[in-house]
């Protein structure tokens, strides 16, 4: 069974329809990418299918309506990443990252032995450890998203929802980032994440690209129709080849 299904008629905001006639599933085991120009609706299908945004359709997380859920649970199986979270600046890395355990806790529960674990790991993998003690607002872009990229991880929902979750990131560090993805996918769980970086989309399992609000495209990442669908979305200058054995796209 896929992780969530979404069939999504319509997200309208403002007397405007923003995202039209969706269909997608998001299954345990595989990484998507959606990737698309600025301003295409990824963002806003993202937090459609996260329940963040109303919808006419339906979503389906583990086979059952995403209103059903209850909070908890569903915030077990689903975590998320927004963009450019605020709000948080006074807390420090690590009640950040605790923040992730939350659906794991009973109510106002002390954390457990459990929790501590998982929110050092999740900070170790990350190797944002080291600013455990620093608030939050003090830290750099970079530093900053590495935490919250460690609180979702500490969640170790079945499916992660992130949005544009390389932002800022240097790239050793986004490749970390990709090595972290792909071993929640070997352990079974489902990852989409919103990705402006092109040449990372194409490493995922499956590409999902939009244009005005719409699903033009969905397929494997070394398809050549992935590759012609991509240039007539970005333009023909977009060059796309292979490094290495690894897919790139450049604009030219
Ligand atoms: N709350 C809102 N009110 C009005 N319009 C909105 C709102 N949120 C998004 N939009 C509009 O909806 C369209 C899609 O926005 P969205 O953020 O989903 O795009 P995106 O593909 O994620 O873009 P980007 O790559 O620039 O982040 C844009 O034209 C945007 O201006």
């Amino acid at each position: 069974m896929s992780a969530l299904t979404a069939r999504i008629e319509r997200v309208r905001i403002d007397g405007r329809d923003l995202i039209h006639g969706i269909a997608l599933a998001l299954p345990r085991g595989r990484w998507t990418a959606i990737v698309g120009p600025n301003g295409a609706g990824k963002s806003t299908l993202l937090r459609a299918i996260a329940g963040l945004q109303r919808c006419e359709g339906e979503v389906l997380l583990a086979g059952r309506p995403l209103h059903d859920w209850p909070s908890a649970d569903r915030a077990r199986q689903l975590a998320w990443m927004g963009q450019q979270e605020s709000g948080a600046d006074d807390l420090t890395a690590w009640d950040i990252v605790m923040l992730g355990r939350l659906p794991h806790r009973p109510w106002l529960a002390p954390p457990t032995a459990a929790d501590h674990r998982a929110a050092e790991a999740a900070m170790r993998s990350t190797q944002s450890w080291a600013w455990r003690e620093r608030r939050l607002g003090s830290l750099s872009g970079g530093e900053r998203q590495r935490v919250l990229l460690a609180r979702v991880l500490a969640v170790d929902a079945p499916l992660t929802l992130m949005d544009e979750p390389l932002a800022h990131l240097d790239p050793p560090h986004q490749a970390e980032w990709m090595v972290l993805v792909r071993a929640r996918v070997a352990a079974g769980h489902g990852v989409a994440s919103v990705l402006h970086e092109l040449h990372l989309a194409l490493q995922a399992d499956h590409l999902v690209l939009m244009a005005d609000g719409r699903i033009v495209h969905s397929g494997a990442p070394a398809d050549a129709a992935t590759h012609d669908a991509l240039r007539r979305v970005f333009g023909p200058s977009l060059h796309i080849a292979q490094i290495e054995g690894r897919w790139v796209a450049l604009p030219l």
